[in-house]
């Protein structure tokens, strides 16, 4: 895979050519408001470099999952602005990301200049599972540059046109972050110390169950909390009320927890949760008076939104012994106070443990900072959920491969 240094030291390096670098500048937002630019600054080096060297910069990013048209509350402005501040300089932003708007901010940029384009996701064929209609699109964004830069960790896992298809259509290297997160992740599949406990949780559990599959391999403990606990809690029988819940794949994981006994992969599933009438208001913060329950005894009707207290202490204890720890996903609702305890306790777990401690995820890595964690005190706050955990897998990853020749 050719570096960013390399492509900086080739022959004439980048000075003068348009170099699309697709991040991921999929922060977290209140309103217009970014609640955690952690994802900004961590390609933020990138950008600067690429702009240090005269190289006219396309920054190109998802947010959030709009469905292939514009919606306001899903705009990069607020994005772009943010890289603005860090970087020192000013950054355009093109309304569109390959229409007039893309075409004109590009087409004014100077050597050293840095521009920002709209959400990809807008556009039907960035996501689109058509390979002629994602290479459609990747063909007009391929207009809009000279050279690619991939520095979006945690979008590689997706096989959409600005990840898989454009890197195909231009000269392409891999970012520094995409550099960083690869080494450390690479360490967790070679030989990991043991006892390794991996804690998942979070809101996207179709997109992450399936991990659970080579993990029972690899791991000596899985603790499982969040969004993805209640499709574990209905599978062992329990009633979950109005809880998140993957009813599909109720007898997947029936099957993983059979064959955790029979490997003695230890599952460990929450024994207590706080529960609510309904989903909290994560701008107006009101309180919601939660109930705490026994996890066999969640009430109809109510949603289950993070873990109680006796589930903290034992996650604490289940980490506490632990060589290596990957955590992907909040144990609860943490954007709200009353459902970040859940998190904090494992946060505070990890840091408690003598453990290798990787948090991977968006939202995790967030969590982490809003809650006033110091990242030092963890061995590596990666940009990526659902892709840190299909690197561990073992899965070909689109966007690495297509940087990989
Ligand atoms: N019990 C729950 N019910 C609904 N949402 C939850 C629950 N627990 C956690 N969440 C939500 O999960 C989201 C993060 O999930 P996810 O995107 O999978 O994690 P990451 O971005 O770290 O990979 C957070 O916004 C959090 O509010
Ligand atoms: O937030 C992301 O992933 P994550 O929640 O697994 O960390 C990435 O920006 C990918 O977004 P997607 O899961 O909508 O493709």
């Amino acid at each position: 895979m050719k570096t960013i240094d390399e492509l900086l030291a080739d022959g004439d390096g980048v000075r003068g050519k348009r170099v699309f670098v697709r991040a991921d500048l999929n922060v977290p937002l209140s309103g217009t408001t970014i609640t955690d630019d952690g994802r900004i600054r961590a390609v933020q080096p990138t950008i600067a470099r690429l702009a240090q060297a005269g190289a006219r910069v396309i920054v190109a990013s998802h947010l959030g999952r709009p469905k292939g048209a514009p919606e306001p509350a899903f705009s990069l402005a607020p994005a772009a602005a943010r890289l603005g501040e860090l970087l020192g300089q000013k950054v355009a932003f093109a309304t569109d990301t390959v229409g007039e708007s893309a075409r004109s901010v590009v087409g004014a940029l100077g050597d050293g200049d840095v521009a920002v384009l709209e959400n990809l996701r807008f556009n039907p064929g960035e996501t689109a599972k058509d390979d002629a209609e994602r290479g459609a699109f990747a063909d007009r964004l391929a207009a809009l540059a000279d050279v690619y830069v991939g520095d979006g960790f945690g979008a590689v896992h997706r096989k959409h046109a600005s990840v898989y298809d454009l890197p195909a259509r231009l000269p392409h290297a891999a970012g520094g972050l995409i550099a960083t997160e690869v080494g450390v992740l690479k360490k967790l599949t070679e030989d990991v110390s043991r006892p390794y406990v991996v804690v998942l949780g979070g809101a996207k559990v179709s997109d992450k169950l399936g991990v659970i599959d080579h993990l029972l391999e690899k791991a000596d403990r899985i603790l499982i909390g969040g969004g993805m606990a209640f499709t574990f809690l209905k599978a062992k029988g329990y009633e979950v009320g109005s809880s998140l819940l993957q009813e599909d794949q109720i007898p997947v994981v029936q099957d993983y927890l059979r064959r955790a006994d029979e490997r003695g992969v230890e599952f460990v599933l929450p024994v207590d949760l706080k529960v609510a009438a309904e989903f909290p208001d994560l701008k107006a913060k009101a309180p919601t008076h939660p109930e705490t329950v026994p996890a066999d005894a969640m009430p109809a009707g109510k949603m289950g939104l993070d873990n109680g207290p006796e589930t903290c202490a034992l996650y604490a204890a289940k980490l506490a012994d632990a060589a290596t720890v990957f955590w992907n996903g909040p144990m609860g609702v943490f954007e709200h106070p009353d459902f970040a305890e859940g998190t904090r306790a494992v946060a505070q777990g990890l840091i408690d443990s003598s453990a290798f401690t990787v948090v991977g995820g968006g939202d995790s890595a967030a969590a982490v900072r809003t809650l006033g964690f110091d990242e030092s005190a963890f061995g590596h706050i990666s940009t990526g959920g659902g892709a840190s955990l299909e690197y561990l897998e073992g899965k070909t990853l689109p966007g690495l491969a297509a940087l990989e020749d």
